[in-house]
């Protein structure tokens, strides 16, 4: 199971690496796909998952926020790789900055991966906290020291955080407010959607105007399930659709 969702992941990956934001020669592009691929097919004949010591996809490089920027990811776990919905969000809030002014708010980012959505809004001015599981820290942490080092009016913060576990302890309301939660592509195949909504809750209280911005792909029939959930605790506005990459941008505000 876990091969064939990397699979998916590089599928994904694949739709997402068709956008002009990429600045990497095409042959070269094509060259690494290649190699992608190829070791997906060499581990799925093996029909075991071991982890990337082997093999590791290297960086990509990305232009937002008048800055190139450089993420290191490799084949370890999902969390070490970009995902479409995070460089849809980064376009997003690149290509919006009035509907969205980042300078000068507190952000909060929930299950940041390899932290391009926390560099982006970091350039963009805002005081980020980037948050992850323990195990994606590290390459999360390096991402962002490398990224904004020197070019950024607040140096971001990194932190753990599991969704739905120990939130009043480890971020009690309201010593933890942010004007706004960033999420993307944290809804996919796992079994933490509940403990998803919660954390999402826990940061986006009734009254407290944080805005929730939440970019996902669009995948599977439990995502619709958890978007009606969503929707059942946030008012929400559908920012943007890209029907080709069927990822969708929400703004969520608390339901009183
Ligand atoms: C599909 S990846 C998306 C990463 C990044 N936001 C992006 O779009 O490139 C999902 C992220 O959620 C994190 N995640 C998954 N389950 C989690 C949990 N229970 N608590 C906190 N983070 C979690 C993963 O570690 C991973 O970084």
């Amino acid at each position: 199971v876990f091969m064939s969702e990397h699979f998916l992941v590089l599928m994904d990956r694949s739709a997402a690496v068709s956008q002009p934001v990429r600045q990497r020669p095409a042959g070269k592009k094509r060259e690494e796909d290649d190699q992608k691929v190829m070791a997906t097919e060499a581990l799925s004949r093996r029909n075991i998952w071991e982890p990337s010591v082997y093999y590791a996809l290297g960086n990509e490089s990305f232009y937002f926020a008048g800055h190139d920027i450089s993420i290191r990811e490799s084949m370890d776990t999902y969390g070490a790789l970009i995902w479409p919905g995070a460089i849809a969000l980064c376009q997003f809030l690149d290509n919006n900055q009035q509907q969205v002014n980042l300078m000068d708010k507190a952000v909060l980012e929930i299950g940041a991966g390899t932290g391009l959505v926390s560099v982006v809004a970091s350039l963009l001015g805002a005081w980020v906290t980037a948050t992850d599981l323990p195990d994606i820290l590290s390459n999360l942490t390096f991402n962002l020291l490398r990224n904004t080092k020197g070019r950024c009016r607040y140096t971001p913060q990194v932190a753990a955080l599991s969704w739905g576990r120990d939130l009043d302890r480890d971020f009690p309301y309201p010593s933890y407010h942010y004007d706004y939660v960033l999420a993307a592509d944290v809804v996919y195949h796992h079994n933490c959607l509940e403990e998803l909504l919660k954390t999402m809750c826990h940061f986006c209280r009734p009254g407290s105007q944080t805005a929730l911005l939440w970019a996902n792909k669009i995948r599977f029939q439990s995502d619709l399930r958890f978007t009606e959930c969503f929707e059942s605790s946030f008012n929400t506005t559908l920012l943007i659709e890209l029907p080709q990459q069927e990822i969708r941008i929400y703004k969520a505000i608390a339901k009183e």
